[in-house]
Parts: structure tokens; sequence; C-alpha cells
């Protein structure tokens, strides 16, 4: 049949049209092994690694497959439910935010300027630019985009990180994220066997001074190490923004966190690239959420890949998420558009999981939401095919 054309589509499937989503890319997966496929092999393997046997990483995901749905029937949800999520007295279209990611030039050469555009072109939700961001912080505000809050690496040198902060809050970001899980970089085994170095015109945007090839050795010389809780007070002192603390995974943590004045706090395990051997952030968030007791927010990432983990977290307790390598993976594979082509599928997945679970607002998720990862018997589903 040499006429027929090898892969006609059926009659009621009409092709998509030009402009949209690319019909083949339906999961985060599917960005994944897009990104995969156009990064060098030391990029990707910076992108994707974490510390040591990378045991937390793995674990994050893992413990998403672990929590089972259980949906409710004829509750007369309405067709397209609500994902606004209000946070810090902000209303966000859906309680995901970007998480703060480095060197995003390493991506796309429009690195965090494609991500805040390509946010924005999905959804109105916050993009936390990290202290490692490859583009200026001004010109990511005059981008166009939504809310930007400041990811903050305190330094040794704190005048440095003093001008950071006053120029994000010059340039009208939000609020302030310290990320408190990094004296130093963990051992990232594949980044040391590689060899890592950033490529030539790879260099944080923000920061003036030195500029070091190897992410962890610029770490070692200039992240501030022996930070204590002094280090909240100092911060205060210097902004008037609020002030979320990100890398917190134990409950006495969080209550010193509450105590300390933080605004909120984000559970998260730095995506299993700091301290390996961690829980996953998912296991632990429950016991936070108890010992804040409503206080202050709860946000955690770590392993957020599908609609259905962003409920699962919800129903767990957290007024809202962070997504952190499908962003990287969105913008190698297509700069902002793949940004915006990313973050269109976690929220139509995170729709259809609502609708098919009955959930007609996101106040209507609670811990009956899910199986509890402990329960007798739970099975983990397995891995899907690739
Ligand atoms: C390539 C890469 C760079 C990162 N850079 C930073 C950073 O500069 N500051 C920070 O606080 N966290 C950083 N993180 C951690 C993320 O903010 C986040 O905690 C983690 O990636 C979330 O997990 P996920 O990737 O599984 O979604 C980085 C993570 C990756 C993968
Ligand atoms: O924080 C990280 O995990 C990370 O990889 C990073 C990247 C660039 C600068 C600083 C940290």
């Amino acid at each position: 049949m040499p006429d027929t054309p090898p892969a006609a589509r059926p009659a009621h499937h009409p092709p998509p049209p030009a402009t949209g989503p690319d019909p083949l890319r339906l999961t985060l997966a599917d960005f994944a092994e897009a990104a995969r496929s156009r990064l060098e092999p030391a990029v990707w393997d910076f992108f994707e690694g974490g510390a040591g046997e990378e045991r937390t990483l793995a674990a994050n995901t893992e413990a998403f497959e672990r929590l089972l749905l259980r949906p409710r029937v004829l509750r007369g949800t309405a067709a397209t439910p609500d994902t606004t999520a209000t946070v810090l007295g902000r209303s966000w279209d859906a309680p995901v935010a970007i998480a703060p990611l480095g060197y995003q030039t390493l991506a796309h050469p429009l690195g965090e300027l494609a991500t805040v555009q390509g946010t924005a072109a999905a959804a109105r939700i916050p993009v936390v630019i990290s202290t490692f961001a490859g583009r200026d912080l001004g010109e990511l505000a005059t981008a166009g985009g939504g809310p930007l809050w400041l990811q903050v690496y305190c330094l040794r040198d704190r005048s440095t990180t003093r001008r950071l902060i006053e120029r994000a809050e010059e340039t009208g970001f939000e609020a302030l994220v310290l990320t408190v899980d990094t004296p130093h970089m963990g051992r990232r085994l594949r980044d040391l066997r590689n060899g890592f170095r950033l490529p030539d015109g790879i260099a944080p945007a923000n920061l003036g001074g030195h500029d070091f090839a190897v992410p962890a050795a610029h770490a070692r010389a200039e992240f501030a190490p022996a930070l204590d809780w002094t280090v909240v007070d100092w911060l205060r002192s210097v902004s008037a923004l609020p002030l979320l603390l990100k890398g917190i995974l134990t409950d006495s943590d969080a209550v010193r966190a509450v105590r300390a004045g933080a605004d909120g706090i984000i559970v998260s395990n730095h995506g299993g690239r700091q301290l390996d051997g961690v829980p996953a952030t998912v296991d632990v968030l429950p016991e936070i959420v108890t010992a804040v007791a409503g206080r202050i927010p709860v946000l955690l990432d770590g392993g957020v890949r599908r609609g259905r983990d962003v409920l699962a977290a919800l129903a767990l307790g957290a007024d809202a998420v962070l997504v952190g390598r499908p962003v990287l993976h969105g913008l190698a594979a297509d700069g902002s558009r793949g940004v915006t082509d990313v973050l269109n599928i976690l929220l139509a997945e995170l729709t259809d999981t609502m609708a098919l679970a009955g959930l007609g607002t996101l106040a209507d998720t609670g811990p009956g939401l899910v199986r509890p990862a402990t329960a007798p018997g739970t099975p983990a589903l397995s891995a899907p095919h690739r």
C-alpha cells in the first residue's frame, strides 16, 4: 500500500494546531527525555544528580508512588475545579511555585528570563530566583512575568549578600527564601566523576566578584559555613520582605523556624542533592505540619512530577509545592515555550485529578484523600515502563 501515509491519524483526532504543545509530550517525564537528548551528558548529570548514592533522590519520587488516592463520588463537583490557592496573603492560580535553580543559562541561553516568561504564560505563580541565577535580577523583574522571590545563600561576605537582597527589594521581588541546608554542597558523585566544570560564559549574574568553574568549590569558598538561627534576625535587619526557610526536615527545626520569626518554611532535601540518607520530603511532611499547627505556611519540594503529587502533598498538609528539575527539562527542550508546556501539563493533571477525585476546590483536600504510606499492605505502584 505505497500510497497510504504511514501514520494517518483517525478522523476523530484532528491534528493539533501548529501553535499547540507537542502532542508527543504529554507528561513531565516526556520533557525529561527530550531534555536529556539535548543536553551535554555532564550537564544532564549536574541537573539530575543527587548526593552520595542518591538514595534520597530516589526516595522523593518513590514516596509519591506509594501515596494512593481515595476518590469521592457523586459530590456535585464542578466540571472545572478551582485550583486557586492563597499563600502568604497572595492569590496564586495554582498551589505550585518554581523552585530556585542556579545557572539556568546552562539549560538555555535565555535561562531565568525564559523561565519567568514561560511561567507567566501558563499561570500566575511565583518563580524563585536563585542567588546563582545566570541572568540579572533587574532584567527578570521587568520581563513581564508574575511574582518573583529571591533565594538567598548567605555568603561569608555579608555585604555582597546584603546588596543582592537590596537589589531584589528595589526591583520588586516579593519574598526571600533562605536556603538552610547548604553550608557547602553535598558530595555529588556524578559531578566528581565527570570532573564537571561550568562552560565558559556561565556565571552568576548578580554576585559580582569571583567566578568559579566548579560550583562546589564556589560554595566552599564563599558560603557562610557556620550559620545559626541569628541569621534570621540579620535578614530581618536587612529586609522587610517575607522570609521563608528552605531545607527544613524535622518537626523540631520547624518549631524553631516559627519561633525565630520565619514567615514560612519549605520542607526540602534540596532534591536529594545535599545530605543523602534523609527521608523523602512527603514522608516527613505530616509531622512537620502537625508541629507548625497552622502558624505559618508549609511548602514542600522534591519529586513533584504529576498533578496527583501536588494534590497528595496538599492532602498531607502542604500549602503549596515547588517544582525543580521539570522546569529545567522544559527549558532545555524548548526554552520559555517548554516551561509553559511543562506547567500546563502539570496544571491540567491537577484539574483532571481534582475532578476525578471529587474535589471542587483545594479546600476539599485533606488527609482522607490519600491512603497513608504506612498502611499495612499498601502496594507501591511499580515504576512505569519507559
Ligand atoms: C540544577 C539544580 C540547581 C539548584 N540550585 C539551587 C539553588 O541555587 N538554590 C537552592 O536553594 N536550591 C537549588 N536547587 C534545589 C531546588 O530548589 C529544589 O529544592 C529541588 O530541585 C526540588 O526537587 P525536584 O528537582 O525533585 O523538583 C537546585 C536543584 C537543581 C536540580
Ligand atoms: O544548590 C544546588 O543544588 C546547586 O546545584 C547549585 C547550583 C548553582 C549554584 C549554587 C548551587
